[in-house]
């Protein structure tokens, strides 16, 4: 699956509905037993959850999208498909946590292909669930570091943190991804799922049991004035940086 959100592959709300569409389609289409996510946008895997769906929108849009967001992240998170991530650009924030809910990550080596939760750099906090999925892939202390400071990981320390698996040249991304994703399909399909299911399911129940109060915490929050502010000086900045 190649994303396509040209400039950034930013997580709209249209892409997001896209791509739920498209994993319900491989989902339910019982010839498919695995998919690589990858980024059709040079240089970029995601940027992340969509700017503009949360900055200056009534409270209405914000728990639609929210709903949305953790829609996509059950769906990846708990799929009964093989998913390789075949990470070939910047994976910060919302790209990180897609990439995490993959079964295993391949990173193409190069130094601006950074990943990680940046969200306080942004003066916003990442929600429990993102939070568990970090701390579940490279363990508690590590990750309070990188959550705390935003760290946008490089290759090199990626791999050593383990928020990927496997740093490879960026010609060889999807090769060593389809190798990869040989190996997991030698298994048995009902025994890998169930497997994936029993280490997955308390990390993914702990949403499930309060989805409508985590849209409300989000809402309540995204709706702040001081959290409108402080996005309104990361977009600011992110223009002026072309400028
Ligand atoms: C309880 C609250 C929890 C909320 C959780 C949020 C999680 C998130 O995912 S928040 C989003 C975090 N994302 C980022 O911090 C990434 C921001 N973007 C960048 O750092 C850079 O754009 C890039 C490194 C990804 C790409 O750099 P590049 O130089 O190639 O492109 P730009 O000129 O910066 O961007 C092009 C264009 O795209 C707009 N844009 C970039 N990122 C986003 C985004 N996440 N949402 C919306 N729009 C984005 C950027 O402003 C540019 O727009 P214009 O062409 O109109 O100026």
């Amino acid at each position: 699956m190649k994303m396509r959100n040209p400039p950034v592959n930013s997580l709209s709300l249209e892409f997001l509905t896209e791509l739920l569409i498209s994993l319900e389609k491989l989902e339910n289409d019982k010839t498919f037993r695995g998919i690589i996510i990858t980024s059709d946008c040079p240089g970029i895997f995601s940027a992340g959850l969509d700017l503009l769906e949360m900055y200056g929108r009534d409270p209405a849009h914000c728990a639609e999208y929210w709903k949305a967001v953790q829609e996509l992240w059950l769906r990846v998170y708990l799929s009964n498909l093989v998913v390789i991530g075949a990470i070939n650009g910047i994976s910060p924030a919302g790209g990180c946590l897609l990439s995490l809910s993959c079964d295993y990550r391949v990173l193409a080596n190069n130094p601006k292909y950074a990943i990680g939760l940046n969200e306080t750099l942004l003066g916003i906090i990442a929600p429990f669930w993102f939070k568990d999925v970090l701390v579940n892939t490279i363990g508690h202390r590590a990750a309070e570091r990188a959550l705390q400071l935003g760290f946008l990981f490089p290759p090199s320390d990626a791999l050593q943190v383990g928020i990927v698996d496997q740093v490879v040249p960026e010609d060889q991304v999807q090769s060593t991804a389809r190798s990869v994703m040989a190996q997991w399909l030698a298994i048995p399909d009902h025994a890998r799922q169930l497997t994936k299911n029993l280490v997955r399911k308390p990390t993914a129940d702990r949403l499930l049991q309060q989805r409508d109060a985590d849209i409300q915490n989000f809402v309540r929050f995204i709706s702040r004035d001081s959290i409108q502010k402080s996005l309104h000086v990361y977009l600011e900045k992110l223009k002026q940086k072309k400028g």
